[in-house]
Formats: structure tokens, C-alpha cells, sequence
């Protein structure tokens, strides 16, 4: 071994055990292809401040790509509403690799579903006037900072924006996270239904990414947000489109994701997006949409007004219109959208989106190894892909895609 025998006894002795410093027996509350996640309690001799954590223990072992790059960007990386990454543990016997977090008892998605079903049943819940725009405030503050840092998100979605609960000194204020899929890869072309075939949503892609887009952007990040927005306003995903069961085609291009676009949004002109014919899935955006005649009608403002009574000329509105650009060169920046008049008048955006509301949602649930099947799982963990099985599948398909990449390259 490279390091003196003794000198390897010393620090095995004296590093601290993730197992003696925190109890985290039967209390995981998420499970994917990353890894799975705890909510801890730090035991008495440890020298965490009390309070609740969240364990991820990283899938696989010893340091692999994905979990070199969420400690290295998450080690850089500190703003009010970005997840922070409190301690590093590394296992040496397992060589299994732990991530520190502080624990956040709330997601988007799980509050969303929260209101949609009471909205089902007839019973109102109470929220602050400001809830949707105090949201807003700390997603783009979160993103401006991360943008700001030349890091782009990638997957934004509800389940990704947590909210910290009751018992944390920071209650009510959102951290972006990223609790999806570790992806190997960051080309948008690689077929993300092969990493995860089953429940990957669609709903939150920018157009240009649908037809054909070789690279995330900043402005992919932005038309996410207003998906976000839309649905806080309407308690439903603004571009719902039923997946298929099956493994889609290895393509970015998705017609039924495209046609649910088209169907809120309206037809793209030459006048909205000038380059859209350089798109690299124009052909087939015109095969089977030709001049889109048929949406002519349709449009965000017919839309919100139709299905939620906004009127067009509401800042809250003007905001969204402008976050859903068709062309990524309309979309505003984090800080040009934080700057929108949206956010200047009353009611002002509040630290704590709840605004010292009573906090209506329960806690999170405890997944049992028992109920480890995909509906539970799914259930609990929208997007989440399920079984190690699965997740052995991806990346032995991941491999076998790549070599395939790189013989086309090479080819
Ligand atoms: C492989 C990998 C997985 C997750 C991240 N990641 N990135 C971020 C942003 C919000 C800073 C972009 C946050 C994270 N990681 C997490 O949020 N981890 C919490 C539980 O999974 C980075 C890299």
C-alpha cells in the first residue's frame, strides 16, 4: 500500500463513522437510480448541530464520475436556495460514499398534489396571497446564482424544488436540488428514456430540446421555471402529456410532447422564432405539423384565461408569457425575470413562502425495503426510477450506447 501501514491504522482509528455519528436505521424517505436518501438525526456524541439531516448514501461504490461531480460542484456552490452540502463520508471497509444535507421536509411536487387533491374534494387550504410569487422569488434567486456560477440545471421540475419545514430555522424557503437521475452523461441527445424508460416526464423540456437542441442552455432553465409557475398557479402540469408505457425511440424528438405545446401555446411563426428552420429536427416538426394551421386559435393567454380566469394584461401573467418564449433568444435572463414588475409590487415576495401560515402537508413517508415496488415508488417519488435491477440495466445500456457513440464518431 502506498501509505505507511501505521500511519493507515491512525486514521482508520480516529475517522469518524457515518453509522456512529448518525441513526438512520428504517427512516429512508428516497429511493433512484443515485442512491437513497435518509432523514437523520445526529446521535449525542456527534458534533452536528441538532436538528434534522438528510444521509444519501451514493449508489455503487468507491468514486464514481457522478459522485466526484456532486462533490465537487456541491462543495463550491453556497446560496440561501441552493441545497447545501454540509459533510463528505467515505466508508473505506465499503468503500460506499455518504452526502450530508440539511433535511428539507417539503418538494413542489408533493405540495402541488397536496392542493390538487384538496381542490378534488371541495376543501380549501389557506395560503398566503404572495405563496406562488415568494416561490418564484427564491427559484430564480437559486437559479441567477447557479447561472451566475455557469452551472445549469438541466432537469428542473416540482420534485427538485424543496421547501425546509416547521422545525428548521430556515422555514419556508426553497432549495434547489437535484434529486433525479445521476446523469452520466450531459448531451441533451442521449436518449434519457434508456437511463430511466420508465417514468421520465417530458413535460418541463423546452421546445428547442424536443427538435433537436445540442446544448442546454441557460434559457433551457428558464422555460422550466415558467412551467413551474404555471402550474403553482393552476395546481396542474401546464404541458401534461400521458407517457408511453413502452421504451420510447432513442430520439429527443417527441411528438405528443410537441403537440401538447403547440395546443396551449399556438403554432410558431417565422415572426416568433426565427431559427427554428436550423433546427435539426425541423423536417420531421413539419412532417407531421406542416404549417400548424390548426393551432392558429390557440395561445398562453386563451389558455390561462380560459382555464383559470388570468387576465393577459396581470404582471403574473406577463412574467409566465415571457418565461414561455418559443425562441430561447425571447426568454429573459434569471436576473432580467427577478427584475419583471411582478416582483416590485405588493404583495412582495416573503422569505418564508408559507408567510408564518400554518403549514398544511404532512411529512414525508418512510419507504420500507418491504414496499420497495414501482408504484409505491412512484407514488412517493415521482420520476424516480426503480429497482437496482433497472438501474443495472441503464448502465450496462448506458456503456453499450457509448461505445455506440464513439464507433459512430469513429466510424
Ligand atoms: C451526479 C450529480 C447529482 C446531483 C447533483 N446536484 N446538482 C445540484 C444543483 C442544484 C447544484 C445543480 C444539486 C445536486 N445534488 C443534490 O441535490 N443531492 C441531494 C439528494 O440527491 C450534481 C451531480
Amino acid at each position: 500500500a502506498w501509505m505507511d501501514a501505521d500511519f493507515r491504522r491512525q486514521l482508520s482509528a480516529r475517522r469518524e463513522r457515518v453509522e456512529d455519528a448518525f441513526e438512520f436505521e428504517g427512516r429512508k424517505v428516497g429511493r433512484g437510480s443515485y442512491g437513497q436518501v435518509f432523514k437523520t438525526k445526529p446521535r449525542s456524541c456527534a458534533d452536528a448541530p441538532a436538528g434534522d439531516y438528510a444521509l444519501k448514501q451514493i449508489e455503487g461504490s468507491g468514486l464514481s464520475m457522478s459522485a466526484c461531480r456532486e462533490i465537487a460542484l456541491l462543495r463550491e456552490l453556497k446560496h440561501p436556495n441552493v441545497i447545501s452540502l454540509k459533510q463528505v463520508y467515505l466508508a473505506h471497509e465499503t468503500r460506499q460514499i455518504w452526502l450530508l444535507f440539511d433535511y428539507a421536509e417539503h418538494d413542489l411536487w408533493r405540495m402541488i398534489n397536496f392542493h390538487a387533491s384538496a381542490k378534488k374534494c371541495n376543501s380549501q387550504v389557506s395560503l398566503p396571497p404572495n405563496f406562488t410569487k415568494s416561490i418564484m422569488h427564491q427559484i430564480l434567486c437559486g437559479i441567477h446564482y447557479l447561472h451566475s456560477n455557469w452551472v445549469l440545471h438541466r432537469d428542473l421540475k416540482p420534485a427538485n424544488i424543496l421547501v425546509m419545514g416547521a422545525t428548521s430555522p430556515e422555514r419556508g424557503r426553497v432549495k434547489i436540488a437535484d434529486l433525479g437521475l445521476a446523469r452520466l452523461f450531459h448531451q441533451p441527445l442521449t436518449p434519457l428514456t434508456e437511463i430511466d424508460p420508465v417514468v421520465v416526464t417530458f413535460w418541463y423540456r423546452a421546445p428547442e430540446l424536443l427538435l433537436g437542441a445540442r446544448h442546454y442552455t441557460k434559457a433551457i432553465d428558464l422555460w422550466a421555471i415558467g412551467c413551474i409557475m404555471a402550474e403553482l398557479i393552476t395546481d396542474k402540469p401546464l404541458f401534461y402529456c400521458k407517457q408511453e408505457e413502452d421504451i420510447k425511440t432513442s430520439s429527443p424528438y417527441n411528438r405528443d410532447q410537441l403537440e401538447r405545446i403547440f395546443s396551449v401555446m399556438g403554432f410558431p411563426s417565422q415572426q416568433d422564432w426565427r431559427d427554428l428552420p436550423h433546427l435539426p429536427k425541423y423536417g420531421d416538426l413539419v412532417r407531421n405539423f406542416g404549417t400548424g394551421q390548426q393551432y392558429a386559435r390557440f395561445s398562453l393567454g386563451r389558455h390561462m384565461s380560459r382555464s383559470f380566469g388570468m387576465s393577459e394584461t396581470s404582471p403574473e401573467f406577463r412574467l409566465l408569457s415571457r418565461l414561455l418564449a418559443m425562441d430561447p433568444l425571447r426568454r429573459p435572463s434569471a436576473r432580467e425575470a427577478l427584475e419583471d414588475r411582478y416582483f416590485l409590487e405588493e404583495p412582495r415576495p416573503a422569505a418564508d413562502v408559507f408567510n408564518g401560515f400554518d403549514i398544511p402537508y404532512g411529512k414525508r413517508d418512510f419507504i420500507s425495503d418491504s414496499s420497495d415496488n414501482k408504484d409505491d415508488l412512484a407514488r412517493q417519488q415521482q420520476s424516480q426510477p426503480v429497482h437496482a435491477s433497472l438501474q443495472q440495466y441503464q448502465q450496462s445500456h448506458q456503456q453499450a450506447l457509448l461505445l455506440q457513440q464513439q464507433q459512430q464518431q469513429l466510424s
